[in-house]
């Protein structure tokens, strides 16, 4: 398990134009500090970039939280091909948690596992102290799942969709009727809950899938890109939900592309590269004084040079 130190820096903001010449700017308040800085005029893209205040959403559980999440050494291979390469991670409650990592590094596979899925080779998965593979009934009651290739009933509408799973997680009638109003009212699904998934577009389909996963109200709510093909404003819309959820006791492990959606709502996050984690805790450890996206890709072994394209340019015309 590794975590970076943290450099105690708060630096300056994105100008939201560049002015004419150098200025003072008030900057935004960190929770630890508070700087004034000059605005340099002109400045490269990647030196604009670093400037991205640093930030913590909230501060991360202390140490002292009981885990909700233990990950000890997962394996898991399709033939010659290792996707998890002994992952362990560790998220305590209260946590809103973000997975990170480029395309196929063993994200999904990892989710997969951790929510009874997929079967590991190797490794050990606890859940708020239960072991979720010597016991997955129990592990799976206190577990919310947004898989990635969602497989619903789409051949039921929204409400029978939540209906279903309310009572599936043994809800009586009259809370599961309770409890749905005020998740359709809250993912603002009302004037599609009557028609059926199948029609829905992919956005909606991500909203009643997560609200479909929090119908139990479960301790551990595990998403995998809840804000694919989300639209801003619902994204908004869901992040808030989440995150009076977190405010509530619960926690989050979600896993996303969106550096700034990460650094916006988590608190502590990974980064898996190949199958291993390379960074992992509060998310100021994780990013080392960077932003997680400079971390992210440093640690993934730096950007591409975009070269051998040149055909792209001579258009086909
Ligand atoms: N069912 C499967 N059979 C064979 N290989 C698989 C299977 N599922 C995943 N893999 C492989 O495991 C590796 C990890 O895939 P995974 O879907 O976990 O990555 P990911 O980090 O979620 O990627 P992305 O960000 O693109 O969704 C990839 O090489 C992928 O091809």
């Amino acid at each position: 398990m590794e975590s970076s130190v943290v450099p105690e820096a708060s630096v300056a903001p994105e100008p939201a134009a560049a002015p004419e010449s150098s200025a003072v700017l008030p900057v935004v308040v960190d929770e630890v500090t508070v700087v004034e800085a000059p605005v340099v005029v002109a400045e490269p893209a990647a030196a604009v970039r670093k400037k991205r205040t640093l930030r913590v959403a909230r501060p991360a559980p202390p140490a002292s939280a009981i885990p909700v999440l233990e990950v000890e050494g997962l394996v898991k291979r399709f033939g010659q091909n290792t996707a998890v390469d002994h992952i362990s991670l560790e998220v305590r409650t209260g946590s809103f948690f973000g997975v990170v990592g480029p395309n196929g590094a063993g994200k999904t596979t990892t989710l997969s596992i951790i929510t009874g899925l997929l079967r590991p080779d190797e490794g050990r998965v606890r859940i708020h102290g239960i072991d979720a593979w010597a016991d997955p009934l129990t592990a799976k009651r206190i577990t919310g799942v947004l898989p990635d290739r969602l497989r619903l009933f789409d051949r039921l509408t929204g409400a029978q969709l939540l209906d279903y799973s309310g009572t599936l997680r043994g809800l009586d009638p009259r809370t599961v009727r309770a409890r749905a109003a005020d998740l359709v009212n809250a993912f603002g699904l009302e004037d599609a809950i009557d028609r059926l998934v199948a029609d829905y577009s992919a956005g909606m389909t991500k909203k009643i899938a997560l609200a479909c996963a929090m119908i139990h109200s479960p301790r551990l709510l595990v998403l995998d890109e809840p804000f694919e093909s989300v639209d801003p404003v619902s994204a908004a819309n869901l992040t808030d939900i989440l995150e009076r959820y977190v405010a509530g006791g619960g926690t989050v492990v979600l896993s996303s592309h969106s550096m700034d959606l990460i650094e916006r709502v988590c608190d502590s996050a990974a980064i898996v590269i190949a199958g291993r984690v390379l960074a992992q805790g509060a998310l100021d450890e994780v990013r080392a004084g960077q932003t997680l996206e400079d971390r992210f890709v440093e640690l993934a072994g730096g950007r591409k040079a975009a070269e051998g394209m040149e055909w792209l340019h001579s258009f086909s015309d």
